[in-house]
């Protein structure tokens, strides 16, 4: 069985939950630029690539946010379980002390809006009644409300720390999110004692 394994925020609890299935890490704990690791079975990339190398059958399973499969929704995968780690929350944020009267304007009219997860903040701002133009960028989202470009942002938050450093305030929570173990459709079933013992094994903590 081959498992898709994200580089990053979420890497080091993905490698003890593997340990605790028997799986042998220290290669891959120990290896910071190799990204195939045969004998262990695991493949390592960013965390939104998880769910592409899933899809493709090219990783039997795979460990990526919740976020992640909402922002790239409808993809072929089956979310199996919640792993309970990586917790982080979506939210839409603002400059703070800005003056209300000004935002309730705003609101009437068009928000710009800064972030890495588009799909997530136009439906989010379409369920919620209000109009939005969208700013990809690709990082440091918290620069973009800063410079003037957008009116907010909406983008994860953990600690706080990121928003608070850059005198911005939650508004509104989007979402929560954490790690979420996935499958291939098609492994599932072919590979369903293996993967089957993985689940239950996690289910029981
Ligand atoms: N404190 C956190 N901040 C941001 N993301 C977190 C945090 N804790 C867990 N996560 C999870 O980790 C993911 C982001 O990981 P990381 O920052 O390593 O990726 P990245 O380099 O931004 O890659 P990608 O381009 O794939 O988003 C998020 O999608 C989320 O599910
Ligand atoms: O609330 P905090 O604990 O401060 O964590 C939140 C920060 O972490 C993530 O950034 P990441 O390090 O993934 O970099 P990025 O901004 O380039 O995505 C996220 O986008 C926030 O910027």
């Amino acid at each position: 069985m081959r498992i898709a394994v994200p580089r990053g925020a979420m890497f080091k609890e993905t490698l003890d939950m593997l340990d605790t299935l028997g799986i042998d890490t220290s290669e891959v704990r120990s290896n910071d630029r190799k990204l195939l690791f045969e004998e262990a079975g695991i493949i390592t990339m960013r965390p939104s690539d998880v769910p592409t190398y899933v899809e493709a059958g090219a990783a039997d399973i795979g460990i990526t946010g919740k976020d992640v499969l909402a922002e790239q929704g409808g993809r072929g995968v089956y979310e199996l379980h919640d792993l309970g780690f990586g917790p982080c929350t979506m939210v839409f944020a603002t400059v703070d002390g800005e003056d209300p009267a000004a935002e309730a304007l705003r609101r009437l009219g068009h928000m710009r809006i800064a972030t890495k997860y588009a799909r997530i903040a136009h439906d989010y701002f379409e369920r919620t009644g209000r109009q939005v133009e969208i700013v990809e960028v690709k990082g440091s989202v918290e620069l973009a409300p800063l410079t003037g470009m957008v009116h907010g942002i909406v983008d994860l938050t953990a600690t706080g720390t990121t928003l608070r450093e850059n005198g911005l305030i939650v508004r509104e929570e989007i979402m929560q999110s954490t790690a979420r173990l996935i499958a291939n459709p098609v492994s599932y079933r072919i590979k369903a004692a293996e993967i089957d013992a993985v689940v239950e094994h996690l289910r029981a903590g």
